[in-house]
């Protein structure tokens, strides 16, 4: 069972539009998320960055443009085709509350089993084998992103960190090339939101697979990012690193009366 993490490829978004009943979410987008690359997307609220990553994951499908990983078009395909092929991603809210932490990662493992259901309910030889691989690589996911003491823990009862954890190595769990992160700290305290900024750069690091992460702690964006995309109003007002960005009229305008960004919130 080889990991797909070595081979990342870039994902590239192009000219993508969606309006919503006369309104335009976004508006002629184009970004690439460089292959091995932590990639930020903000902008003030309501600046189209959820509506992009539900592009990206396949819940919305853009009035126009493509989105293609490597020479993959994923435009049009559906959230678990996407997935499949290697784009994995959190949601803001915690999904997970039932079961252990090995429970919720061997889930994840779920979409990228070969044996099939019915040669897991018959206990057949080839599928216990699976199984087996599955529980060593969550295993190693588990240890990746800090949760090895945690895996036998009910998610219920683990701290907010640790629970926003888990949806972070489930997602891990699907082996992808490119993760998307939204809002990965929101909610977490100073310790947990500096564990999860390690635990990100590690991985990234150790897994060579490139992040788009969504995040309003501009802080968390200026240290781990090595690129970011600036929206606004659904488009995108600025690219380029995060100190290029900080220091960009168009972004200080759009983040009116905050500073640079960055300063104010460097936690
Ligand atoms: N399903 C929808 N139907 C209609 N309008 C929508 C829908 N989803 C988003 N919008 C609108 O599209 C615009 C962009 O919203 P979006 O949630 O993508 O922004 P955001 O940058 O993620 O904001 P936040 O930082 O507050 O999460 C907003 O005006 C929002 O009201």
């Amino acid at each position: 069972m080889t990991a797909r993490t070595a081979t990342p490829l870039p994902l590239e978004v192009r000219g993508v539009t969606v309006r919503f009943a006369g309104l335009t979410a976004l508006d002629d987008v184009s970004f690439t998320v460089a292959p091995g690359s932590v990639h930020a997307l903000i902008g003030p609220n309501g600046a189209g960055k959820s509506t992009c990553f539900n592009v990206l994951s396949g819940l919305y499908r853009p009035t126009a443009g493509a989105v293609r990983l490597g020479e993959t078009d994923l435009t049009r395909l559906a959230p678990h085709k996407i997935a499949a092929l290697g784009v994995a991603r959190t949601f803001q809210n915690i999904v997970t509350t039932e079961g252990t932490v090995a429970d919720n990662l061997m889930l994840g493992r779920h979409a990228l089993s070969r044996a099939g259901y019915l040669a897991s309910a018959l206990h057949l030889p080839r599928a216990a084998r699976e199984q087996r691989e599955h529980l060593r690589r969550v295993h190693e996911i588990a240890e990746l992103t800090g949760l090895a003491p945690h895996i036998d823990t009910p998610v219920a009862v683990l701290s907010y960190g640790d629970r926003k954890r888990v949806e972070f190595a489930r997602a891990l769990c699907l082996e992808p090339r490119v993760l998307l992160l939204d809002e990965p700290v929101a909610g977490m305290n100073a310790a947990e939101r500096a564990r999860t900024a390690e635990v990100v750069r590690d991985v990234r690091e150790s897994l060579g697979l490139s992040v788009l992460l969504v995040e309003h702690d501009m802080g968390l964006v200026m240290r781990l990012a090595d690129e970011v995309t600036v929206l606004d109003f659904g488009r995108a007002i600025a690219h380029g690193t995060p100190e290029e960005v900080r220091r960009d009229p168009e972004v200080l305008r759009a983040y009116l009366g905050t500073g640079p960004a960055g300063e104010e919130d460097a936690a």
